[in-house]
């Protein structure tokens, strides 16, 4: 059997050597040469994977080793019988904590304390579904826009407008849809962004065009009071120079890039394929992720809450590495500027996530014990 996968792609021999042979090809280069001889063909987001790679090969598989499926042309795998996986939540876990860091350095700029502003949350699934839990868990206030899950189980969901007119705080967590009911493609539009409150706070890492790139642009150049994190970019590995210099944090996709979200969405994928073939597992992730280097953290229960809030989080994962490092490799050079934003990526160095993290409270305190627990923190 030959698999022909994203050279990005960890743990692919750990995972997938017992299949047969690997051929390795960077992820934005896969075209229908490559893949013609494949069985199976393992991907992550950039690659577009539709009939046009695909049709005369033998591809009757198709992983993708992340939680969007934008890259995919379904319709055509229906049409074709191809049958497909993504790894749903795989870095999920991963996006809340540059969320959570975003918010710390954003607070200490304007000076807010996080527990007084409001939290709008654009799509309740993996991702802001798990956000929330965090945000209600540290007590904080929430409201979420999810009009698909509104409609599927009634509920506390508030609309987008109403989110826009009562959140300080919004995060986008959709998939991109272009068509259908829902269409997320500029959800964020010029309109939208004009309702921003003052002092908004505006963060996306779900897909770039789910944010007008163009119409964010206009909007920072008036609205000095209005900070933008963007970890995502319509046109990426393009970047929009300008828009990048005026979000106060901007990263190359990487906010679900923790060590064990990319791992896990490997062992996801893995996992589809076993039951594809109707074969046992043979690998465990468990067997596999290094254990965290940071192995416990003491608080004392006298500890203010904001400041041990600020302190795990950061102990962990603080965003402002990444977009210092952003920052130093974007050029006036549109190759020069798309390729560094494809080697960050690729070099990105281990991150472990928050939930897990063991923290030992010295003295009682139930607040502590409270932020610890939303924050997925395991007290011993
Ligand atoms: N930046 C990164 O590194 C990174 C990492 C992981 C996921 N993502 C992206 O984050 C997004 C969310 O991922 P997820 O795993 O939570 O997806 P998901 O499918 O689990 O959840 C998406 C949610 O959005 C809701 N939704 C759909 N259309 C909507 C609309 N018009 N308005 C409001 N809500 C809407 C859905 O009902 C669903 O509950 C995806 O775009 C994914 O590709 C980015
Ligand atoms: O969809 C996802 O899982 C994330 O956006 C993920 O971080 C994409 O990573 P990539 O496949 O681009 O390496």
């Amino acid at each position: 059997m030959l698999i022909v996968a994203d050279e990005n792609i960890p743990l692919l021999d750990a995972f997938f050597q017992g299949f047969g042979e690997i051929r390795r090809y960077p992820g934005r280069s896969l075209d229908a040469a490559s893949v013609r001889d494949a069985d199976i063909l393992l991907v992550r987001s950039v690659t577009k994977v539709d009939r046009q790679l695909l049709e005369g090969s033998r591809v009757r598989f198709v992983g993708t080793c992340t939680i969007g499926t934008d890259h995919l042309d379904l319709d055509y795998f229906a049409e074709a019988g191809i049958r497909w996986s993504s790894a749903p939540g795989c870095n999920a876990r991963g996006v809340v904590d540059y969320v959570l860091g975003s918010l710390l350095t954003l607070a200490e700029l304007d000076g807010v304390a996080l527990p007084e502003r409001v939290y709008g949350v654009v799509g309740a699934g993996e991702v802001g579904g798990r956000l929330v839990r965090v945000l209600h868990g540290l007590g904080w206030k929430v409201l979420v826009c999810d009009p698909l899950r509104q409609a599927a189980e009634g509920g506390a969901y508030v609309s987008l407008d109403t989110l826009l007119q009562q959140c300080d705080v919004i995060s986008l967590h959709t998939p991109l849809q272009r068509g259908g009911e829902h269409p997320t493609w500029h959800l964020l539009g010029q309109a939208q962004l004009a309702r921003l409150r003052p002092g908004a706070w505006l963060i996306n890492a779900s897909r770039g065009p789910v944010v007008d790139n163009s119409a964010l642009r206009e909007l920072l150049l008036d609205r000095e009071d209005v900070h933008a994190v963007l970890d995502v970019w319509e046109g990426e590995p393009q970047v929009d120079l300008q828009l990048a210099d005026l979000c106060t944090l901007a990263s190359p996709h990487i906010a679900g890039y923790s060590l064990d979200g990319r791992q896990r969405g490997t062992a996801q994928i893995y996992q589809a394929l076993c039951r594809f073939l109707g074969v046992d597992e043979q690998v465990q992730l468990a067997d596999l992720l290094p254990r965290p280097p940071l192995a416990q953290i003491e608080l004392d229960a006298a500890a203010d809450p904001a400041w041990a809030l600020a302190t795990l989080c950061r102990a962990v994962y603080d965003p402002r590495r990444d977009d210092a490092d952003f920052r130093r490799s974007l050029s006036d050079d549109p190759q020069q500027q798309r390729a560094a934003f494809d080697q960050l990526r690729k070099q990105y160095p281990p991150r472990r996530e928050i939930e897990g993290l063991a923290v030992r409270l010295r003295g009682e305190s139930l607040q502590l014990a409270q932020l610890v627990s939303a924050l997925g923190g395991v007290l011993v």
